[in-house]
């Protein structure tokens, strides 16, 4: 399958060496308002597919997507340090008027990934935008959250987050919500598991785990200025779901009809991906203070979505 990555920056170039690692495209076609940015990115993965794949690698106009099956969104500015996702927000939706305008002639088929902040809100406005099945609109949510959240568990469970069954929902951001009840080690749910081996989930774990996750971003954001590794395999993971119709239950945003009592609200939830983007939203049990907070959450998420003028 052909792919498209526009925003040839940190997160866009990371998604495309991903890609390229995973062998999972047949080319990639990096484009970015910085022309030169682009041909060095694509460049200097091309350098690394002979260690691991055959993927075409190179830069290209908005033309060049014709073709493209997937078109992967990571134009924009990002967060400096301290600011929120959500203060990107303005700032990217013009940009993406701008972007979507070139992207949807050239590939009105493709399935749209998107990875911009605020992510959630970002994917609700390209659905209006573009007049497309939300379920090809996908934005990358919580995955990210996810991995984080499976990959500290992991770690204080001491085995691997491949085996923690476990899912942020709601928005990637601030409101995020962590969905202890649901969460499995294997088919064992946590705090037993977490019992049986010796490493009871306190409150006290628990909410540093929940720091870890939540605030995962701004602290290395302190420290490098940006993230971009974990979200580049992410949206690979992704890309992959749709390539080979895996049918993976991954957690991702579109715009769903109802979550939590809001209607009409881009946030994650877990979702079957496919060939055809998301084929199932799944609703996982939640207890009360988790439904509350995924609620808020969409509120929250709405009310931004709503304020923005098309
Ligand atoms: N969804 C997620 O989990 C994550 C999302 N992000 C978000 O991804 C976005 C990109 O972040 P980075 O790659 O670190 O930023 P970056 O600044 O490295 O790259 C952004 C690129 O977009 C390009 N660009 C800006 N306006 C454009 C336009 N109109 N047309 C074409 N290209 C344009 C810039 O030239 C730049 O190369 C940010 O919004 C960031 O917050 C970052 C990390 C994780
Ligand atoms: C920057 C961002 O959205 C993240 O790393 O979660």
């Amino acid at each position: 399958m052909k792919i498209g990555i526009v925003g040839a920056g940190m997160v866009g170039s990371s998604a495309g060496y991903a890609l390229a690692l995973m062998g999972l495209a047949s080319e990639i076609v990096l484009i970015d308002r910085d022309e030169a940015l682009a041909v060095a990115q694509a460049e200097d993965i091309a350098h690394a597919v002979p260690f691991m794949s055959s993927t075409i690698v190179n830069a290209g106009q908005y033309r060049d997507l014709a073709g493209a099956g997937v078109v992967i969104l990571a134009a924009g500015v990002s967060q400096k340090p301290g600011e929120t996702r959500l203060e990107l927000l303005e700032r990217n939706a013009a940009v993406f008027r701008a972007v979507l305008a070139e992207v949807l002639p050239v590939v009105p088929g493709a399935i749209l990934l998107i990875a911009s902040n605020p992510v959630d809100v970002m994917t609700q406005i390209t659905t209006r935008l573009s007049g497309m099945d939300p379920r090809r609109v996908i934005g990358s949510g919580t995955i990210l959250d996810t991995a984080r959240f499976r990959s500290l568990v992991g770690r204080h469970l001491g085995i691997s987050p491949q085996s923690v069954h476990a899912y942020v929902l709601g928005e990637h951001g601030d409101s995020e919500v962590l969905a202890w009840t649901s969460a499995r080690a294997g088919s064992v749910p946590l705090s037993s598991f977490a019992a049986q081996v010796g490493s009871p989930l306190t409150a006290e774990v628990r909410a540093q785990i929940d720091d870890g996750v939540r605030n995962a971003a701004y602290r290395i954001i302190k420290g490098k200025g940006s993230t971009y590794y974990g979200i580049g395999a992410g949206l690979a993971r992704i890309v992959k779901a749709i390539a080979r119709d895996q049918r993976d239950v991954l957690s991702v945003s579109i715009t769903t009809p109802e979550v939590a009592g809001v209607r009409d609200v881009a946030l994650s939830i877990p979702r079957v991906i496919g060939a055809d983007g998301v084929l199932a939203d799944l609703f996982p049990d939640l207890d009360d203070e988790e439904y509350s907070a995924l609620n808020r959450s969409a509120s929250l998420l709405k009310e931004r979505a709503d304020a923005i003028p098309l």
